[in-house]
């Protein structure tokens, strides 16, 4: 299909083979697209992007990158094409921040070579882009937690990935970040970048995702427009909680939670 960056074919995936996580996982994601993954605590989110990175190797199925399989890449390859930012990531040396996002350039030159001049515009173009080049001489140690989230997007975008994936980006971030870095995303996938975010938040997935895909029992049970997923009776059936939808009047939709219940 055109425009299709990263495919995931009928993806299975088991850590302990009575366990299934993955059930026959299909997606795709095409330049310009901003792709939402939700599902429950468990649901396998993470475990699905580690399998579109190659980290982990499913037991059945297919990733393609560019439309070739992602084992015939090299790890430098997918690191030219595919920028990752994981939930968490210990960092123990404290590398300035500056030097920590000029880590993403290593995908594009040796591991050892000096940054030339445009590597060097690229490093400031990421920090002035997350609005974070005030905390370019900081030690990312000593960061807060939502400050070295910006510093691990400012990286991915150093990186020059067209495919950026994100688990939970917005996590520690405080509520101006969150929506910046949403729209910043947005204004990314206009320029024809793809990024596939799992969230936590269906909030963040209708205000700031092109698509969404909803996982439940290990497959995708919904694949579509926000405002057809993120419906009252998905968030139910995924969360066990009821939600009522409503359209402001300056049309954006907002859900309102009713309560949670197990049921
Ligand atoms: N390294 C591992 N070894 C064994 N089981 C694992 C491992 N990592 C995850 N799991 C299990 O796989 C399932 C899916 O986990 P995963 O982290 O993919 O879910 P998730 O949707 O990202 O969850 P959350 O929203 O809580 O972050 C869970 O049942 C989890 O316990």
């Amino acid at each position: 299909m055109s425009g299709v960056l990263l495919a995931a074919e009928d993806l299975h995936y088991a850590y302990h083979a009575d366990r299934p996580v993955l059930a026959g996982v299909s997606l795709a994601v095409r330049a310009g697209e901003v792709v939402a993954l939700l599902g429950a605590n468990g649901g396998g989110k993470s475990t699905l992007l580690k399998l579109l990175l190659g980290l982990l190797e499913p037991s059945r199925g297919t990733v393609r990158l560019d439309g070739r399989p992602l084992r015939a890449w090299s790890r430098r390859d997918v690191a030219r094409r595919v920028a990752y930012i994981p939930q968490t990531q210990a960092m123990p040396f404290p590398y300035k921040v500056r030097d920590l996002v000029a880590l993403g350039r290593i995908a594009r030159r040796g591991l050892f070579d000096r940054l030339n001049r445009t590597d060097h515009a690229v490093v400031d173009a990421a920090l002035a882009r997350l609005a974070i080049a005030d905390l370019a001489e900081r030690p990312y140690t000593e960061l807060s937690g939502g400050q070295r989230q910006l510093c691990l997007i400012a990286r991915a975008l150093a990186q020059e990935a067209p495919v950026i994936v994100m688990d939970e980006p917005a996590t520690g971030l405080d509520y101006g970040n969150q929506w910046r870095l949403l729209a910043l995303v947005r204004e990314l996938a206009a320029e024809g970048r793809a990024f596939v975010q799992t969230t936590h938040h269906p909030e963040h997935a209708l205000g700031g995702a092109s698509r969404v895909v909803m996982l439940y029992g290990g497959r995708v049970v919904e694949d579509g427009a926000p405002l057809d997923v993120v419906t009252p009776e998905h968030v139910r059936r995924l969360y066990g909680l009821g939600v009522t939808r409503h359209r402001l009047a300056d049309g954006n939709v907002v859900l309102v939670p009713q309560g949670a219940s197990h049921a």
